[in-house]
């Protein structure tokens, strides 16, 4: 797409706001069974974690040959390694006792039949302890540096990975991102006064895909410390993924390759794989065309599979939805929408919210919304037949490119989530989701155009009357704005034909003082 000469290089020069952490003060933390309680900083008699006690500075000076790994080490106790949560690949929507069932530590992605597969955790394991316990075990992690627990994804490590050394992980501190109440967004568009958006793109590499290749990685760092045959690690990408696992590959040393397709993503997300030093394969086709080669790749050489094929990525993910409980001191929002493409995302918020149900933390799970773009929309078709027939699209160019999927891996996943949350499917037209964006970002958000997409679908179902004003909804922002500033250049420029509702483009002016307070004095007219 043009670039526009209204652009002055100046406007461009944006700080990223640092994520705030939470921790809710309102909740009652109780004291943590022993086995949990491996370092002071999980127990409630520590000054850190006892209400009752003033706060004082703690001095925490580590030997100059330690680090936080060497320390979580020495603080882990022998009960630690005693606790019997586990996790095994099995078959989609089969059972923990499944005749067919791997060990995580085998390489595998598809079942037997050439299904999907899906980590099954040990529920009766888990279940021992009650609602309270886990709610309490991961709200007492929140914001901490300890590690592996102050990422949000390793902060519930007995739901993702329970067999994983810490010693193994390859985590930025991911996850634990910013849930945005939407005010004046809610109140002027769509008159909702408890909307909420989860900015997920607040990350480490600006998108989603960081909470599942923390987890991804860290179980190939296992693997090849087990001596197990992975010399590299690749994906097919639209930008996000092959930017997560280049960036969790690099700082692990570990090689990542990624197959990109050719002239389809933003330079942002093409510029994260190279400086992080992946092999990037820019390659004649769409990402559909990639995800075949990768598949074929993977099959015949010791490059581990990095896409959502690969269930391990879910598990990461999954912790988004968990968070979302937490933020809202474990009580159930009504509605949560997700821009959906591969359609792995849909599936992992699914799961993390049933996994809540199913030990008692809370006693529902929300209803799911899945959003796509109607130039790439074989899920919205699907649904709209009735879930009658199944049919892979030619996913056709859309703004929201990192959704410009047509043969999504995990159709399967995905109308199983929706079917057994009583959800929804929707579909955003270009200039739809564009607009959406742009007034978005008005009301102070800086969204990328798959957020815009969600929010689409939740304009549609607020004109419908399905969401109600009242209703406490959740839409999931995928990824940061800051990775698509051309497509959002080019709205407000008036470079995109039919587009530009909410433009807003700087205004050229001699530097001249009356020129300048003629601007200014209908500038100040016009909003009186
Ligand atoms: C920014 C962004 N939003 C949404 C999605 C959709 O996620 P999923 O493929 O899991 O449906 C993707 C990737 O596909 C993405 O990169
Ligand atoms: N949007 C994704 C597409 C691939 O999805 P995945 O979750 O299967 O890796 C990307 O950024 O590449």
């Amino acid at each position: 797409m043009a670039s526009s000469s209204l652009f002055n290089p100046s406007f461009s020069t944006l700080n990223p706001k640092p994520r705030p952490f939470y921790r809710n003060p309102k909740i009652n933390h109780r004291p943590l069974p022993a086995i949990f309680c491996t370092s002071s900083i999980f127990d409630p008699s520590s000054p850190i974690t006892n209400n009752n006690s003033p706060p004082h500075p703690i001095k925490h000076r580590r030997p100059a040959d330690e680090n936080i790994r060497d320390e979580a080490r020495r603080h882990r106790s022998a009960s630690d390694d005693r606790h019997n949560f586990s996790a095994k690949y099995v078959p989609f929507n089969a059972g923990f006792d499944s005749p067919e069932s791997y060990s995580l530590d085998e390489i595998v992605y598809r079942s037997r039949s050439g299904g999907l597969l899906d980590v099954l955790h040990d529920m009766d394991a888990l279940k021992k302890f009650d609602g309270a316990y886990w709610r309490s075990l991961f709200d007492s992690r929140v914001g901490r540096t300890t590690w592996p627990y102050g990422s949000g994804v390793w902060s519930k490590k007995e739901w993702v990975l329970p067999e994983i050394d810490p010693d193994d992980i390859v985590s930025a501190f991911e996850g634990n991102s910013n849930l945005f109440w939407a005010e004046r967004y809610g109140k002027q568009f769509l008159g909702m006064n408890d909307l909420w958006v989860k900015h997920c793109g607040i990350s480490h590499t600006g998108s989603f895909k960081d909470l599942g290749m923390t987890v991804l990685v860290s179980q190939v760092n296992r693997l090849r410390r087990m001596n197990r045959p992975v010399v590299g690690v690749g994906c097919a990408s639209t930008g996000d993924t092959s930017a997560a696992l280049s960036a969790y590959c690099a700082s692990a040393g570990i090689p990542s390759i990624v197959f990109l397709p050719a002239n389809k993503i933003s330079t942002a997300q093409l510029v994260q794989p190279i400086a992080n030093g992946a092999l990037v394969l820019s390659i004649d086709t769409d990402f559909d065309g990639c995800m075949k080669l990768i598949r074929e790749v993977t099959s015949e050489l010791p490059i581990y599979l990095a896409n959502s094929l690969n269930s391990l990525r879910l598990e990461g993910q999954k912790t988004a939805a968990i968070e979302i409980l937490q933020q809202f001191d474990w009580e159930v929002p009504d509605w949560v929408i997700v821009p959906g493409g591969n359609l792995g995302n849909i599936y992992a918020f699914y799961k993390g919210f049933k996994m809540c149900q199913e030990l008692g933390l809370v006693d529902r799970i929300p209803r799911l919304v899945c959003a796509q773009a109607a130039n790439a929309n074989p899920l919205y078709l699907y649904y709209k037949s009735g879930w009658e027939e199944f049919k892979p699209v030619q996913a056709n160019s859309t703004f929201a490119s990192a959704i410009q999927i047509g043969d999504p891996v995990s159709i399967d996943r995905a109308v199983y989530a929706l079917k057994n949350s009583d959800g929804i499917v929707e579909e955003a037209s270009e200039e739809e989701l564009m607009d959406a964006m742009a007034q978005a970002d008005s009301t102070g958000m800086f969204i990328c155009p798959h957020t815009g997409v969600a929010l689409t679908a939740l304009i549609k179902l607020r004109n419908s009357g399905v969401i109600g004003p009242s209703d406490r909804t959740v839409v999931i922002s995928t990824a940061h704005g800051l990775k698509f500033t051309q497509s959002k250049t080019d709205y407000h420029s008036g470079d995109i034909p039919g587009m530009g509702r909410f433009a807003n483009p700087p205004v050229e002016v001699n530097a001249d003082f009356g020129a300048v307070m003629d601007v200014l004095k209908n500038y100040l007219l016009s909003i009186l």
